[in-house]
C-alpha cells in the first residue's frame, strides 16, 4: 500500500554499526528487508565519497533484496553519476558533501552550481531516475530546482530539528512556515516537495502535517531506536505518528 505521506526509510547508520567493526553484521539489506515488510514506502542510502557508511555493493544487495523503491542520496560527482547509472536506483537525490562534516549539515547550493550540476541532472532524467535535490527551503533554491528541471526536491529540516532541541519556539515556527511555505509553491509549480533530517517521534508530526508534502525521509533516529524496541515497531510507531498528523 503506498500512503499519501509515504515513509522512506534511511538505513545508512545501519551500515556505520557495521562499518564499525568490519564485517557484515548488522547488515543494511536486513534492515530494508524489514522496511519492507513492516510497511515502509521506500528505503534510502547515501552512498558517501568516504564509503562512512552504506558501501558500493550494498546498493545493489539493497536493490536485488526488495522492490522498494530506492532513494540514492549522492554527491554531484563524476563517481556518483556513473554509480547511479550502473544502477539505476528509482530515485537520486543530490546532496551537497564535505567529507570533514559529522552529518549533511546543510541544503545543496543548487542556485550557485547551477552549471556544475545542470549535466549531472540531464544525465540522470535521461536515464529515467527521477532527481531530487536535498535544498534548504528558500525561494532562491527552489526557483534553481525549477530552472534545473528537476521533478523533486528535499528539504532539509536540519534546522526545525535543532530549533526544536534549543527549545527555541519563534525559531521552530519560523523554521517550520518556511518549510511549508516552501512545500506549497514547489507543489504549486509541479515539483513534488519532501522533507527530512533530524526527524524524530517528537519533532515529526508539525513537518507530516504540511498538506503538500508527499514523502519524509528519516534515518538516524529510527535506527537508534531501533537498538531499543526492535526496527519494525520503530517504523511502525513513525508510520502512526506520521499518520495521525495528517
Ligand atoms: C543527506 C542526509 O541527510 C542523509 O543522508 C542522512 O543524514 C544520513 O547520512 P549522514 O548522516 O551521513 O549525513
Ligand atoms: N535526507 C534525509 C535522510 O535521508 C535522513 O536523515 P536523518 O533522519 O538520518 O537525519
Amino acid at each position: 500500500m503506498t500512503h499519501i505521506l509515504r515513509l522512506g526509510v534511511n538505513i545508512d547508520h545501519v551500515a556505520t554499526i557495521r562499518n564499525a567493526r568490519g564485517g557484515d553484521h548488522p547488515d543494511p539489506v536486513r534492515a530494508a528487508e524489514i522496511v519492507a515488510r513492516c510497511g515502509g514506502d521506500g528505503i534510502t542510502a547515501h552512498l558517501r565519497e568516504d564509503r562512512r557508511h552504506i558501501r558500493d555493493e550494498d546498493l545493489r544487495r539493497i536493490q536485488d533484496a526488495t522492490d522498494l523503491p530506492l532513494n540514492l542520496e549522492m554527491a554531484a560527482t563524476d563517481e556518483m553519476l556513473a554509480i547511479a547509472l550502473a544502477h539505476k536506483p528509482h530515485a537520486a537525490c543530490i546532496v551537497p558533501e564535505k567529507r570533514e562534516e559529522r552529518t549533511t549539515e546543510g541544503g545543496l547550493d543548487a542556485a550557485g552550481l547551477h552549471n556544475h550540476i545542470a549535466p549531472i541532472v540531464g544525465r540522470l532524467l535521461d536515464a529515467g531516475i527521477r532527481v531530487s535535490l536535498f535544498i534548504e527551503a528558500s525561494e532562491r533554491q527552489l526557483d534553481a530546482a525549477l530552472q534545473l528541471g528537476v521533478p523533486v526536491v528535499e528539504f532539509h529540516t536540519g534546522e526545525y530539528a535543532h530549533a526544536r532541541l534549543d527549545g527555541d519556539s519563534a525559531r521552530l515556527e519560523k523554521e517550520l512556515k518556511r518549510v511549508a511555505d516552501m512545500a506549497a509553491l514547489a507543489a504549486k509549480n509541479g515539483i513534488e516537495p519532501h522533507a527530512g533530517h533530524g526527524l524524530t517521534y517528537e519533532n515529526v508530526q508539525p513537518i507530516a502535517a504540511i498538506p503538500h508534502l508527499a514523502e519524509l525521509n528519516i534515518g538516524h533516529y529510527l535506527i537508534g531506536e531501533a537498538i531499543f524496541c526492535g526496527l519494525e515497531p520503530a517504523v511502525l510507531k513513525m508510520r502512526e505518528l506520521m499518520d495521525d498528523a495528517r
